[in-house]
């Protein structure tokens, strides 16, 4: 921590976001990581999409293939069910060697698609064969996207009503019968496995990106948007008084610049992941502890009074000095504690707590300091 004169920290400490320590991660910095982190988590998802989707062609091509075969003595569709099912495993084969993403989405929609339209021509409008075009939607949105998607799906629309078109000029099909009911039960139950499967790895998508916009990379701990949200609802716990006390606690590493300075940044990284750590460990589930940006950390606690918040930091405090989170150097935090009044804004407790570790700073370091108007 730099140690600013109260009014600079006043005017700094303008706005929830501000921050007297000078952060290594600007916000472009962070907004692109987390950027990279969506794109790898996106392209994962699509992989497994793929997957999944050339794993149900496979198994439900087999499957209407030998009913083909035993049930309707098709042989010619079977045929064409057998060639479907090698095809989509030689995608599922060639995307596991090459990770080619976007050329086995395409394969892959298009295979579905050609098997789809030779399917329903050669069934010549019996047994609702036409169903089949209801798989294309998903697969070709799920893996193409939206825009193609929707292009090849109005394509594949517009097939089928021309040849429906066609088809009602000629003299009625029979279409009951064991092969309508099964066309139905294979449809619907193909349409049941890809929604079940997009749904449920889409959640998992998205808990994965809540989960990192609300982690600190480098430490793992709760970032500064997760505390701010923190504060908000603590402090709004108070204001309706389902809670009688919170306190917030501004911890800062003592001389941390001589770590990079002396042993580097890559030590200093270490130190910080080794300090969160223990901070993590001590404080357990007895509040939350989150990176206020570079060598800062905070704590939130309710139920818990300036005393005993004063107490925790003084153990926290020994702790550290005692057992350092650094082989190579002695560590010493300092501490600034203020409540969260409930007439007060965050904006307030936050500015008092900074102004309380300004003065431990100035008292000497390796000290806990309360704002006064909690003393
Ligand atoms: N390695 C590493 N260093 C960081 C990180 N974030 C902040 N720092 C460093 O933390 C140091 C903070 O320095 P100062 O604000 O001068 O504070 P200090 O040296 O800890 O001294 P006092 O706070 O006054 O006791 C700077 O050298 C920053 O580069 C980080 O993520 N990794």
């Amino acid at each position: 921590m730099k140690l600013i004169p109260c009014q600079a920290c006043v005017a700094m400490r303008n706005n929830v976001g501000g921050s007297v320590s000078r952060p290594i991660l600007t916000p472009t910095k962070r907004n692109s990581l987390l950027l990279t982190a969506t794109t790898h988590q996106s392209i994962r998802h699509q992989a497994q999409l793929l997957k999944a989707v050339l794993k149900i062609v496979v198994l439900f091509s087999l499957l209407i293939g030998s009913l083909n075969v035993f049930v309707f003595a098709a042989f010619m569709v079977a045929t064409f069910n057998f060639l479907t099912a090698f095809f989509a495993s030689a995608i599922l084969f060639f995307y596991n060697r090459s990770a080619n993403l976007r050329l086995a989405s395409w394969l892959t929609c298009l295979a579905v698609i050609f098997n789809v339209a030779v399917f329903i021509h050669l069934a010549d409008g019996r047994n609702y064969s036409i169903l089949w075009v209801m798989i294309i939607p998903p697969i070709v949105f799920f893996l193409l996207g939206k825009q193609i998607g929707a292009w090849l799906t109005a394509g594949v629309f517009a097939y089928s009503i021309a040849l429906m078109a066609y088809q009602l000029q000629q003299p009625r099909q029979e279409t009951q019968g064991l092969g309508a009911l099964l066309n139905i039960i294979e449809v619907c139950t193909a349409l049941w496995f890809l929604f079940r499967f997009y749904e449920g790895s889409r959640q998992a998508a998205y808990r994965e990106l809540e989960s990192l916009s609300a982690t600190d990379k480098l430490t793992g701990l709760a970032n500064r948007s997760k505390l701010d949200n923190l504060l908000l609802d603590v402090h709004q716990k108070r204001r309706d008084a389902e809670i009688s006390s919170a306190t917030v606690v501004i911890c800062d590493i003592d001389h941390f610049k001589r770590i990079n300075d002396e042993f580097g940044h890559l030590e200093g990284d270490r130190v910080l992941q080794a300090l969160a750590r223990q901070l993590k460990a001590e404080v357990g589930d007895q509040g939350v502890v989150g990176r206020w940006g570079g060598e800062e950390f905070m704590f939130i606690f309710s139920e818990r009074d300036v005393a005993s918040t004063v107490q925790f930091c003084e153990h926290l405090r020994t702790t550290i000095q005692n057992h350092s989170p650094s082989s190579k150097r002695a560590l010493t935090l300092s501490f600034g504690i203020a409540q969260l009044h409930p007439q007060h804004s965050i904006e307030h407790a936050l500015l008092c707590a900074d102004r309380a570790l300004y003065r431990a700073k100035q008292d000497g370091r390796n000290c806990v300091r309360c704002a006064e108007r909690d003393v």
